[in-house]
């Protein structure tokens, strides 16, 4: 399980190990600055190594996660000079070239160890096979725990041999506690320190941050708890304008760790280091934008007693965690025991809704799969279909034509191009509401429920809905915008009303349960941000569930289908392009490799 806390949680954590569990305070701000200094130490190595092998920093596959449209950072270090000392990486490598044998006779080696007291540094995981740390680094500190962290970070990269300079944006005299204890250490220690309160002028902030390889933004974390303005804001303003990259601490400064959204003004980071837990806002679509790549350091305290007690919010899915839902399949298994499904979807122009669901529940495994629709829709599908059969719903004999097509199914996709007039508000009301089995609701079938959408929780059976922003908030009579700014809250509201599982869609998709508990999926990118790939997720989820409960259906469903983009992405390096009908494509081989314990996406 990997949980992920609020911001309320988070502290109670900290609390909870420093007041219960007797782990000092200093002791926590140690070991999350230590592991923050571990991973921005292996990124500056991971990039200098990169560079010393000549490997152009255009061809790494890396994601960049700044703002849409804006420059990559240029190169982080300056290519060594030439005749510069060969790292330990490269004296080795050019050993093993030349043919130096690998083994040596250990009596030997050990003698020859008394003899010169040879002193190695032994790197630790996450921390870089050479020091120096050829950077300049400038951290900048606010004057609260989250400084502290600065503080610590700028100790052990000054310690590995970087260039650092930290600077404050109060008084030295207004920093107290812990953090105070390790700005006093870095200063006694050498480390170069600039105060910037609010009557000082930003320039030699600017300078330095023309000169640095990487920012490091210590300024706010969970302690934010109103908007920033003047002084800090502008602070804020000079950092997302360097050019440098940008590594936040615990979370980018400004960033409301509960909604994701900027307090006023945040930090637009290119790696986040986050401490102990994931926090909920660096998982919405926005604070996922301004987190960039997110990495998280453990604290030093064993989780599961801490945890049992502050709790968590939401857990991210794991690919493991799916594979357990994936039972492998009978060798006598027949087409009605691997899942019949009845998809309702479909109207004249909009046949490929229908299509494209179908299609979806049967690469997914469903064994048999038949379209309900129009009459004039089932007619003209009739020539375009070879697997999938299609049925008929009669308008002026509704309830009769449904019950003879819902007969013996084990799931139900409804609403994709359904339409949304008075025939398809009744062919919804009869199957969600009456029918007593289990409902995939997406598209037009949700959009019949907008200003009743407590109705739903008098439905008969069990459903699952499947709304992308828009159709969340037409249920719940808000804007699009509004839901992408509280995902989290609205998909409580949203389960609360109609005590249905929830499945909300969008850079990071989340599932809610009635009984409280939220799943995250980290994977998919913006290929599936394409015309009918909701109707696929609509179809996987349907088939699944005719074999697993409700809830594992949705969350192993959400998972595939963005497994699918991503693997699309990986095999093309394209962010755009992906067609929705070869996402489905791609489920029986990820499929088989999650059941089988592979990671689909390993090279
Ligand atoms: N002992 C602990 O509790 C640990 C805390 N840690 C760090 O401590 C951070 C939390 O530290 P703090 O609680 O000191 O808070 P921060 O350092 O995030 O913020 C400092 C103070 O700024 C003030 N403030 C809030 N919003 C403001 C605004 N808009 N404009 C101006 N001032 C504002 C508040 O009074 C707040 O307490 C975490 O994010 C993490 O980085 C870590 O060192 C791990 C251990
Ligand atoms: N930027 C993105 N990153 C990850 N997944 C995305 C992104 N944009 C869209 N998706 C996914 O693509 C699907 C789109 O569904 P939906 O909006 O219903 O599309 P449609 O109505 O065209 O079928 C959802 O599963 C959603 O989570
Ligand atoms: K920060």
């Amino acid at each position: 399980m990997i949980p992920v806390l609020s911001r309320a949680q988070m502290r109670a954590f900290d609390k909870f190990a420093i007041e219960a569990c007797h782990v000092p305070g200093m002791v926590l701000m140690e070991n999350a600055g230590r592991g923050a200094a571990d991973v921005i130490s292996a990124i500056i190595d991971a990039r200098r190594l990169k560079q010393l092998q000549g490997t152009p920093e255009e061809a790494s596959p890396s994601v960049w996660h700044g703002p849409a449209g804006s420059p990559r950072p240029p190169s982080l270090l300056p290519p060594p000079p030439s005749g510069a000392p060969a790292t330990l990486h490269h004296r080795a490598t050019a050993g093993a070239q030349r043919g130096r044998p690998l083994r040596r006779d250990k009596a030997a080696a050990s003698a020859e160890r008394a003899r010169s007291f040879p002193v190695r540094h032994i790197p630790s995981p996450g921390q870089p096979a050479t020091y120096p740390l050829e950077a300049r680094v400038v951290v900048v500190c606010g004057a609260g725990n989250n400084g502290g962290d600065g503080y610590v970070v700028a100790r052990h990269l000054l310690a590995r041999g970087a260039d650092v300079h930290v600077f404050l944006t109060s008084r030295s005299e207004a920093v107290t506690g812990e953090s105070r204890i390790n700005l006093d250490a870095y200063v006694d220690l050498g480390g170069e320190l600039t105060e910037m309160p609010s009557d000082t002028p930003l320039t030699p902030l600017e300078e330095a941050l023309e000169r640095a390889d990487i920012v490091v933004d210590a300024i706010f974390g969970t302690g934010l708890d109103r908007p920033i303005h003047g002084h800090l804001a502008e602070v804020i303003a000079v950092i997302n304008a360097a050019s440098c990259q940008c590594i936040a601490l615990d979370v980018p400064s400004g960033l409301d760790a509960d909604s994701g959204a900027p307090l006023g003004t945040s930090v637009q980071a290119d790696d986040t280091v986050t401490f102990g837990h994931l926090k909920i806002g660096l998982l919405t679509p926005d604070g996922a934008r301004l987190a960039g790549n997110v990495h998280v350091v453990d604290l030093g305290v064993p989780d599961a007693p801490i945890l049992a007690q502050v709790g968590y919010v939401a857990e991210v899915i794991r690919k493991e965690t799916v594979r357990s839902y994936l039972q492998p399949r009978e060798a006598n298994t027949h087409k009605h025991a691997a899942g019949n499904v009845l998809v309702i979807a479909g109207s004249s122009g909009k046949l490929g809704a229908a299509l494209l669901t179908a299609r979806s529940a049967l690469r997914s495994g469903a064994g048999l799969v038949t379209i309900g629709t129009w009459p004039d829709a089932a007619l003209a599908l009739q020539s375009r279909v070879v697997e999938i059969m299609t049925t008929s719903i009669e308008p002026e004999q509704l309830e009769a034509s449904l019950e003879a097509a819902l007969a013996s199914r084990h799931a139900v996709a409804i609403g994709p191009g359904l339409g949304l007039d008075d025939r398809a508000r009744a062919v919804v009301d009869h199957v969600v509401l009456r029918w007593d089995g289990l409902k995939v609701v997406d598209a037009d079938a949700l959009t019949l429920f907008a200003g009743r959408a407590e109705v739903l929780a008098t439905a008969k059976g069990s459903l699952v809905l499947t709304p992308h922003p828009g159709e969340l908030g037409r249920l719940l009579g808000r804007s699009a915008r509004a839901i992408e700014e509280d995902r989290f809250g609205a998909i409580r509201e949203a389960v609360r009303i109609t005590q249905a599982i929830v499945v909300l869609k969008g850079a990071r998709t989340i599932i809610a349960t009635p009984d409280g508990r939220m799943f995250i999926c980290m994977a998919g990118n913006p290929a599936l941000a394409t015309a009918g790939s909701g109707d696929v997720l609509t179809g996987i989820i349907a088939a699944f569930a005719c074999s697993m409960a409700a809830e594992c259906a949705a969350i192993a469903g959400v998972l595939i289908h963005a497994l699918a983009a991503d693997a699309w992405s990986l095999a093309t390096g394209a962010d755009r392009g992906l067609q929705a009908s070869e996402i489905a494509e791609k489920f029986p081989g990820l499929i088989a490799a999650l059941s089988r314990g592979i990671d689909p996406l390993a090279p």
